[in-house]
């Protein structure tokens, strides 16, 4: 094994491990993994070489096992995480991989949700109903692994404003917005419709007529 671990007691780089993923054009990223991240969770950055001088282009990704991993048509995370992957192999950058299943309130929780939506009930107030948050996630940790990589100045792909406001706080400067695209098919039409409601910028669902 070639990993080297440092000992480290704030937030810094662990480790960087090179991996080629077939789901970013076949080009090897370095996997980064932290020490004393706020949250204490695992999160990973997942790092493509982008050009000297340029401003990268970050994706803030929560976790979503259901559409990430298992291709679930109720939500837009797969698609999206492909489409993160596909421009980061382009350009370059990094995804952040949040672990924040279901907005922060865990995959039991999520899945609890699903049967109350199959009632006809929306994905937010659905969170309300089993007593959680509609959106419990906070950046501190995306924050801090983007200070670790040296990263203090972005473009994010997001049509979350949330994101945004939450990094800049934080004290990223995040110079571009960047659109992630609108995943739209008739099994998470209602989905993206609750999230173009909370404040997403989902403009082309509206011109999708959903
Ligand atoms: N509680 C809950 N979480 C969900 C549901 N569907 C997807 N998620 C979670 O939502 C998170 C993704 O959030 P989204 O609201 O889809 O998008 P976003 O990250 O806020 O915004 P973008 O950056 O534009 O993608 C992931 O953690 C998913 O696990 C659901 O029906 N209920
Ligand atoms: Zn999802």
């Amino acid at each position: 094994m070639n990993v080297t671990v440092m000992p480290q007691t704030t937030c810094a780089v662990r480790a960087r491990v090179p991996i080629t993923l077939e789901r970013a054009r076949g080009r090897t990223a370095e996997l980064v993994t932290f020490h004393d991240l706020p949250d204490a969770q695992e999160h990973i950055a997942c790092v493509l070489p982008h050009p000297p001088g340029t401003v990268p282009l970050v994706r803030m990704h929560s976790e979503c096992l259901t559409g990430d991993m298992l291709g679930s048509a109720r939500c837009d995370c797969g698609p999206q995480l492909d489409e993160a992957l596909t421009a980061l192999a382009d350009e370059g950058g990094v995804l952040l991989y949040l672990r924040q299943e279901g907005r922060g309130i865990g995959l039991y929780n999520k899945l609890d949700t699903y049967v109350l939506q199959d009632q006809d009930i929306d994905t937010f107030s659905a969170n309300r109903l089993i007593g959680r948050g509609e959106d419990e996630r906070d950046y501190r940790a995306a924050a801090a692994m983007l200070r670790a990589l040296g990263l203090h100045r972005i473009r994010l792909l997001t049509n979350n404003p949330d994101k945004v406001a939450q990094l800049r706080a934080l004290g990223i400067r995040v110079e571009d917005v960047v659109p992630t695209g609108v995943h739209l098919t008739p099994h998470n039409a209602r989905y993206l419709s609750a999230k173009a409601g909370s404040g997403h910028t989902l403009a082309l669902l509206k011109e999708a007529g959903a």
